[in-house]
């Protein structure tokens, strides 16, 4: 069976979640099957080496947290991550943004990347795309260039990449 029709098998979709109104889709089934996670990780990372070799996957708390830093290592990448606002110690950039079902802050400390690094941001779906566009703006701050936003689902109806639409954007299950 391909990839897609695997994810799609196993992804819960959870009416009214956080709140009335969202069809939340739940991918943690994903990780109860370790050869579907391996093979998710792979072809995301399959996908991005065609287009370029990152130095470094950054990763979204919190679901970017289970796939980026195994992309990192089969890419023999670095790992760094955005976190949720005041969880991360030492200087740090700042951004607030609007995402699905409400608005956040997110941080990523200065010193995480380099100029000229080149980043892939990483997260586990993409909806309205508040929150990819919010990590983008923290790692322009660090003047690194973005090459690619890479997600296993993506709520096409929403059109998220309409707010991303500077750079390329890789996800393998869509829905519309
Ligand atoms: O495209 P958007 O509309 O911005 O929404 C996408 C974001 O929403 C979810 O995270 P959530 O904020 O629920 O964080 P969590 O994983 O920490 O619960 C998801 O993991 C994405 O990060
Ligand atoms: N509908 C949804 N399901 C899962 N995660 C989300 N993040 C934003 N919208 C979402």
């Amino acid at each position: 069976m391909d990839i897609i029709s695997r994810l799609s098998l196993v992804v819960k979709d959870c009416p009214d979640f956080p709140r009335k109104g969202i069809l939340f889709k739940d991918i943690m089934p994903i990780f109860k099957d370790p050869d579907l996670v391996k093979d998710t990780c792979q072809t995301l990372v399959d996908k991005i080496s065609e287009i370029e070799k990152p130095d470094v996957i950054v990763g979204i708390e919190a679901r970017g947290f289970l796939i980026g830093p195994i992309m990192a290592q089969q890419l023999n990448a670095k790992f760094v991550p955005i976190r949720k606002k005041g969880k991360l110690p030492r200087e740090c950039y700042s951004v607030k943004y609007e995402k699905e079902y409400g608005f956040d802050e997110f941080d990523m400390q200065i010193d995480a990347l380099e100029e000229n690094d080149k980043v892939v941001i990483v997260d586990d779906l993409l909806a309205t795309g508040g929150t990819l566009e919010a990590a983008k703006m923290l790692c322009d701050k660090s003047g690194a260039k973005v090459i690619a936003h890479s997600v296993i689902f993506e709520l096409e109806f929403l059109n998220g990449r309409d707010k991303l639409k500077d750079t390329p954007v890789i996800s393998l299950v869509r829905y519309n």
